[in-house]
């Protein structure tokens, strides 16, 4: 078990993880794990026919933070020095569930539990919740050619997915803190008070 902080900045897609952790990261001088995009051969496949490549998809991203977090749990959490991410491993789970069949995900579900039970798991979760109408505003700001294919309706599912599960990640741990941010509000890239406000609370919560 790590007792060094372990941060995961969390929320549905656009929500602004990776802007926070980079920004947390700097400010607290954590080193941050991020989550592979570019590179992912399926991403583009995926948008394009869902049911055709998720499992491709949901096995890519499982098998690539697997390897992450053994690497992390290595070099930093048990040498005693705290860690930022931009996901929580759960977030497969999320996923998966959205977008597998009920075939697939039995055999899904088993090997996620084969590979990451005996993973750390973050003790601080920075959730950032944000409406469909910021999500969509930021995917289009940033413009990834692929996620112009998704469909409001998958990134709605995804918001109520997300508030489930955190939800369920808080009554299954009773040592994990969650810190929820409002993203339609709280603009931590434009408002300098905004973001110094958030970091002064995730410094306190780690303390
Ligand atoms: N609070 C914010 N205010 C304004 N713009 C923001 C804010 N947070 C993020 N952005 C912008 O929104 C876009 C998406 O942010 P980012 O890539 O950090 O999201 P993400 O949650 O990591 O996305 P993904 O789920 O795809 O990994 C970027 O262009 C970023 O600059
Ligand atoms: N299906 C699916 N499963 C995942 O575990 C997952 N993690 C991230 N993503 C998508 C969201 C962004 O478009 C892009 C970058 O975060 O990748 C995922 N998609």
């Amino acid at each position: 078990m790590n007792t060094a902080p372990f941060i995961a900045v969390e929320g549905p897609i656009g929500a602004g993880k990776t802007t926070l952790a980079t920004m947390l990261s700097q400010e607290l001088g954590f080193p941050m794990i991020s989550e592979i995009v570019e590179d992912n051969p399926y991403l583009d496949k995926f948008y394009d026919n869902i049911e055709e490549w998720s499992f491709q998809l949901e096995m890519f991203f499982l098998c690539h933070r697997y390897k992450q977090l053994e690497d992390t749990s290595h070099h930093f959490l048990n040498e005693g020095q705290p860690v930022i991410a931009d996901y929580h491993i759960y977030k497969n789970v999320i996923f998966a569930e959205r977008t597998l069949s009920e075939q697939q995900l039995n055999k899904y579900r088993k090997i996620f539990h084969l590979l990451t039970d005996d993973l750390p798991k973050p003790n601080f979760i920075i959730y950032i919740k944000a409406s469909l109408p910021t999500l969509l505003h930021r995917i289009e700001k940033r413009g990834r050619p692929f996620e112009k294919k998704i469909e409001t309706s998958y990134l709605e599912q995804l918001i109520a997915d997300y508030d489930i599960a955190i939800k369920q990640l808080q009554e299954a741990d009773p040592d994990l803190t969650v810190l929820t941010i409002d993203g339609d509000s709280e603009d931590f890239v434009l408002n300098k008070s905004d973001f110094e406000r958030i970091a002064a609370h995730v410094k306190e919560l780690i303390k």
